[in-house]
């Protein structure tokens, strides 16, 4: 096995499953993933693991770095120099925790699903998620930061104790807290009662309260002491003093990252995470792999509250370790020095090695040298750090920059959380708030963002008047939802309702109204009445959802938020271009644009009981092998989150004369969830889109891939299958006078 110095692998199989661990210098891992595994040489320094329920424990490494207790292992699954069983294909298994190092006495304890987890579900790339956590062992105490959530409860704590003497943690550092993670708490915290010891929990107000509130019934309290934190505030554990930057946001106002100045490792909760899970502990492969699945998160869970999401980067003032050197007073030999430096960190973390101490040397001003990212879900982020860091800057300016333009306040209150998916799907995506198990894919923008939409959320049971007041006068546009308990709307809805009925500007706004309910649901009816007999705006027909939404329930929800959003952008194009000089010849451009023609085909697409369909003529062939169509989708089209990487849709080729029904029929404004395809033949294709019987040919497809471009996403698809169904008949080609419209 690839073993030097302190560093060691390991190989075992089980069950069908095959776990790697190489750790004791970052590059082990690299090397052993890309030598294969045939490469290992039988014997050769083999070291032992350990094996419960999923956990893989290196514990040679631990050993090594003194962080392991001196407790027996299994020796049931003990390999010692026998030769490893031949090499078979890495199988994806379920899920597992391990260990690795990351730094100087700082590890990395992460569960990870290869596909989505339970509590994941909403996210539709389905690249799994982690969960990581991190030990630093100081000279003096040691820190456990993050803690998993429920679904690896049991094995964060098993894999834990198995790898730490438990009762040389003394302090848990929560950068994030939530319903989620409790069980998980509380496991552990009865695991340090038996060992008669207890741990010095540090967090921020908001998640501090919340776990006295969540810990309220349980008799655990002798076995943790809460140490709110304030901004500024350190915990020395020797050798490793760490720094919490309180860093907020309205999906997490507990946010809090901690910094390690010896290992300059940042610690930064949900921020830079992703649900992505790979063999790789790191980002190799940068944001070539992982781009897609930062920006997605970025998209699902900061791209609504820009403001906020600014304010905590400014909090960050990341720099890359390997950032290009300052020469203040430096001179000669020390310039070279310094370039150096600069020139063998960058290798290093491009190859994602070990950076030395004497490395680490040379601060920035109050900037966070950062060797790497150490976030609560995805990959380490270390060689595509300024990257990503750069880009958080560039998504949430272009956030903010559409929030200037219109905004949606998106108002509600949710006392189980119902009524806040269906706000979230109305507003950008189709989310859970840790308890709703949906399975509606989704990919970057949705609802109101979707039609490029600001959104400002106002969980009325959070917000002052005076926020909703504020938010009311420079929107452009306005939701209400709530959900119905007792026969009533909460008061806090009551409250914010009289707001708006007696905001003059509120009256000519589009709005629309929703919410969740058991069994009467008389609170949405009387929002809507209110609304009706005040002469307000309702852009959307008002949605009643009993209890948790179905997909079709949250289609109906983001193709309301999109079509207020594009009322609301049409209605600014008109007064835009009433005031500016009128031009009724197209530009040379859109009239040259305009020559380039497509077929005029039908795409037809489902997911669950979500349907969609649209009429497309930017449709062209783009391989021969395998057979592929490339197709132009408006981001804001209702199909386009039928149609993200591995979706399956069915393209229907339009006959001349054989077209006008077909495209009447879908040309017609539509209901946000109404049928498209009403009152047209078709067959269901074996992939579940619709066949025209109209079509003079058809093609099953699969997205394997998405381009953004401006307005519009490109789709490469594959098709796996096809019929010509008429031979005699031409292709409909759509040919138009201006590239400015389809
Ligand atoms: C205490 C309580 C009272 C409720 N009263 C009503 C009611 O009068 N009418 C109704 O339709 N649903 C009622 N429900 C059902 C809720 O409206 C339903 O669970 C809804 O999904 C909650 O939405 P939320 O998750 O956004 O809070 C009640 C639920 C609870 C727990």
């Amino acid at each position: 096995a690839a073993t030097s110095g302190t560093s060691s692998a390991v190989v075992s199989r089980s069950g069908g499953s095959v776990i790697l661990n190489a750790v004791g210098i970052l590059s082990s891992q690299h090397k052993l993933r890309s030598s294969s595994w045939t490469g290992l040489r039988p014997g050769a320094g083999v070291s032992q693991l350990s094996k419960t329920d999923g956990i893989h424990v290196c514990r040679e490494v631990l050993e090594t770095h003194g962080l392991v207790r001196a407790a027996a292992v299994d020796q049931s699954s003990v390999t010692t120099g026998a030769p490893p069983p031949p090499p078979a294909a890495p199988i994806k298994q379920e899920s597992d925790v391990r260990i690795s190092q990351v730094a100087k006495d700082t590890m990395t304890i992460r569960g990870r699903c290869m596909d989505r987890l339970k509590y994941e579900v909403e996210y539709g790339l389905k690249r799994g998620t982690t969960n990581n956590s991190y030990v630093i062992k100081g000279t003096n105490s040691t820190a456990l930061i993050d803690i998993m959530d429920q679904s690896f409860a049991e094995a964060f704590t098993k894999t834990l104790e198995t790898a730490f003497d438990l009762s040389s943690i003394k302090y848990l550092v929560l950068g994030h807290f939530s319903p989620k993670r409790v069980e998980s708490l509380k496991i552990l915290l009865q695991a340090l009662e038996k060992k008669g010891t207890s741990i010095e929990i540090y967090c921020s107000n908001p998640a501090a309260q919340l776990l006295t509130k969540l810990l309220a019934s349980d008799t655990l309290e002798k076995v943790y002491k809460l140490k709110t934190v304030r901004a500024g505030d350190v915990l020395d554990l020797g050798g490793h003093e760490l720094q919490f930057i309180l860093t907020p946001t309205p999906r997490w106002p507990d946010g809090m990252c901690s910094y390690d100045p010896s290992t300059q490792l940042l610690f930064s909760q949900k921020l830079f995470s992703a649900h992505v899970c790979e063999e790789n502990d790191y980002d190799i492969g940068g944001v070539d792999v992982y781009g897609e699945d930062w920006r997605f998160y970025f998209e699902c869970m900061l791209a609504s509250s820009p403001k906020q999401t600014k304010a905590a980067l400014e909090k960050l003032d990341i720099v890359a370790q390997y950032s290009k050197p300052s020469y203040k007073d430096r001179k000669g030999v020390d310039v070279v020095k310094e370039d150096m430096k600069f020139i063998f960190s960058t290798v290093l973390s491009a190859f994602n090695l070990p950076i030395s101490k004497g490395m680490l040397a040379g601060s920035l001003g109050d900037k966070l040298v950062t060797a790497a990212i150490c976030p609560l879900h995805g990959p380490i982020v270390r060689s595509s750090l300024t990257e990503l860091v750069r880009e958080y800057g560039v998504w949430t300016y272009e956030k903010l920059k559409q929030s200037e333009e219109a905004t949606v306040a998106v108002i509600y209150a949710s006392a189980y959380g119902n009524t806040t998916a269906l706000a979230q799907a109305i507003s950008y995506m189709t989310a859970a708030l840790g308890f709703a198990i949906l399975s509606r894919d989704i990919d970057e923008s949705r609802g109101i963002s979707k039609a490029g939409v600001g959104v400002d959320t106002l969980n009325v049971e959070i917000c002052s008047t005076e926020e909703l007041v504020a938010s009311l006068q420079r929107c452009s546009g306005f939701v209400i939802g709530s959900p119905t308990l007792g026969g009533h709307m909460p008061t806090p809805i009551q409250n914010a309702l009289g707001v708006i009925l007696c905001d003059e500007y509120a009256k000519k706004l589009p709005c629309g109204v929703f919410g969740s309910f058991g069994w009467s649901g008389e609170a949405v009816d009387m929002i809507e009445q209110r609304l009706k007999d005040c002469d307000f705006n309702l852009a959307f027909p008002t949605i009643r959802c009993k209890f948790k939404p179905t997909e079709a329930t949250l289609q109906v929800c983001e193709e309301s938020g999109t079509d207020l959003a594009q009322a609301i952008r049409k209605l600014k194009l008109k007064k835009r271009s009433e005031a500016a000089p009128k031009f009724t010849v197209a530009s040379n451009v859109e009239q040259a644009v305009g020559r380039v023609v497509g077929s005029l085909c039908v795409l037809t697409a489902r997911s669950g009981d979500a349907e969609s369909a649209m009429l497309a003529s930017w449709v062209s062939q783009a391989s021969f092998v395998p057979p592929g169509l490339t197709i132009a989708v408006a981001k804001d089209r209702a199909v386009e989150g039928l149609v993200l990487v591995g979706a399956r849709f069915v393209v229907n080729v339009l006959g001349q004369n054989k077209s006008n029904a077909v495209a009447k029929q879908l040309l017609k404004p539509f209901l946000p969830g109404e049928n498209r395809m009403e009152g047209l033949e078709t067959t269901v294709a074996s992939n579940g889109g619709l066949i025209l019987k109209d079509a003079i040919s058809w093609m099953e497809c699969t997205v394997q891939s998405r381009m953004e471009t401006g307005d519009h996403w490109v789709l490469y698809a594959v098709v796996d299958s096809g019929k010509l169904e008429d031979d005699t008949t031409l292709t409909a080609v759509h040919y138009r006078k201006t590239g400015a419209r389809y």
